[in-house]
């Protein structure tokens, strides 16, 4: 049976960024991939600006503290420079606003007693040429490339943008997701309970996952065990959808039928099981260019699965070097002694916490697949290996961090 890493290679191999696109500069570009260099259109600051609410001085007229100055006139930010300012002269200035023509520095105005003759008098000398002052072309120079292709877009990169006067920018598309739960056992939040039938809790789940993601998700609800709705709906989806997640119905059972009825529909299957717990009858493929994930139904193997191969495939489909797109696997020392008896490689919900100079983890009381409620406390899934181990405190372990942004 497949192994993990092996499993994880065949999904990125599959996957192929999707094409740029323009779109506007707003909050929903965070985490998207630049298409595009991006250069600065002009100086920044465009002139010598203030970075105090003072008075703009020449500092060669300020030798000592007692100075006094004629005040000529008022700049506020936003303002035109207006008249410059000529020996033994200042203007009021404000914070953000351009320096007079013939003005070096800034002296704050905590710094000055205002004399009723409409002059300054400086408590403190000399000023420095310079000071308070935020001089053009600081933070960047016209021409200069301030942003490479395949930036991922961060809220200060938004915010760079946004100074440079963008309101649009090439971007590599956001994938279209599909997420459906099947089987006739399933029942929508707010339907009435019936013996024998449950809640879809995956369908939620899924979702939430993906919201991690900036792309747009669609909630296809549930498909019934049943072929021809099954189709249909699987079909639907796929028309609709670069990527379609699908939860149960994956396995051997003779209700079991997302498989067979993929390959109706043309499935390419590039992975039938893995050897991993839980999640052993994850399924990938393609129809066509779509992207096929058929993730077990029971709750955890779906989530776990989701984690490995779902969230990494669009983060490839979104642009993301292929590095970034697997989750880290840190190392980690277990807190507490542990036994655990695994058939396959395990994915064990767990605590970690970050002591002074190491990372120490706690496996979480679960009892399988369907356990839901034990992923509640987590914030790491730690990785066992097969067989009957036996660890005690302080031995090292290895985990995937949930709460990684
Ligand atoms: N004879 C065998 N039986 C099973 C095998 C096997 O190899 N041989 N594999 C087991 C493993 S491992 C898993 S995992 C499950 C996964 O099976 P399916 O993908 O077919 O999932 P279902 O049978 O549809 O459901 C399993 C379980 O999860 C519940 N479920 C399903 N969907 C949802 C949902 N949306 N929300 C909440 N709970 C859901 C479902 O009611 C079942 O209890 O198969 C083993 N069997
Ligand atoms: O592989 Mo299944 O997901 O253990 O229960």
């Amino acid at each position: 049976m497949l192994e993990v890493n092996a499993a994880q290679q065949i999904v990125l191999a599959a996957v192929k960024p999707l094409s740029p696109t323009r779109e506007p500069l707003d909050r929903r570009l965070l985490g998207r991939l630049l298409a595009e260099e991006i250069i600065a259109p002009q100086d920044s600051p465009a002139c010598d600006k203030s970075l105090r609410d003072g008075y703009a001085v020449r500092a060669a007229d300020c030798p000592s503290a007692g100075t006094v100055l004629q005040v000529i006139g008022e700049i506020a930010a936003g303002a035109a420079p207006g008249a410059g300012i000529g020996p033994g002269q200042c203007q009021r200035i404000f914070t953000g606003a351009p320096l007079p023509a013939g003005a070096d520095a800034v002296v704050m105005q905590e710094d000055v007693e205002l004399l009723p003759t409409g002059h300054i008098r400086l408590r403190q000398g000399p000023v420095r040429p310079g000071q308070w002052v935020y001089p053009r072309g600081q933070e960047m120079h016209a021409g200069e490339a301030i942003l490479t292709p395949d930036t991922r877009l961060t809220p200060a990169a938004l915010g760079v943008l946004a100074s440079l006067g963008r309101a649009s920018v090439q971007v590599i598309a956001a994938p279209r997701v599909g997420i459906v739960a099947t089987g006739n056992e399933l029942l929508a939040p707010g339907q009435p309970g019936t013996p024998g039938k449950i809640y879809n809790s995956n369908g939620p789940l899924l979702s939430a996952l993906l919201a991690a993601l900036p792309l747009e998700s669609i909630d296809f609800g549930i498909l019934p065990d049943e072929e021809a709705p099954l189709r249909a709906g699987l079909e639907r989806m796929l028309q609709q959808c670069h990527a379609i997640v699908i939860a149960g119905g994956m396995s051997v059972g003779d209700y079991d039928l997302v498989p067979r009825t993929l390959r109706t529909l043309g499935l390419d299957e590039h992975i039938r099981q893995v050897r991993m717990k839980p999640g052993k009858p994850f399924l990938f493929g393609r129809c066509g260019d779509r992207l096929v994930f058929g993730l077990p139904g029971n709750p955890v193997s779906a989530f776990v699965c989701c984690q490995l191969f779902v969230l990494p495939a669009l983060r490839r489909l979104l642009g993301y070097a292929e590095a970034d797109c697997y989750p880290p696997v840190l190392p980690a020392r277990f807190r507490e002694a542990f036994a655990a008896s695994n058939d396959r490689p395990t994915y064990h919900p767990a605590r970690y916490e970050l002591r002074p100079t190491e990372l120490l983890v706690k496996p979480l009381p679960w009892s399988g697949a369907p356990d839901l409620r034990a992923l509640l406390a987590a914030n790491a899934l730690l990785l066992l290996p097969p067989g009957d181990v036996r660890y005690a405190p302080t031995d090292p372990a290895s985990f995937i961090p949930l709460d990684r942004t």
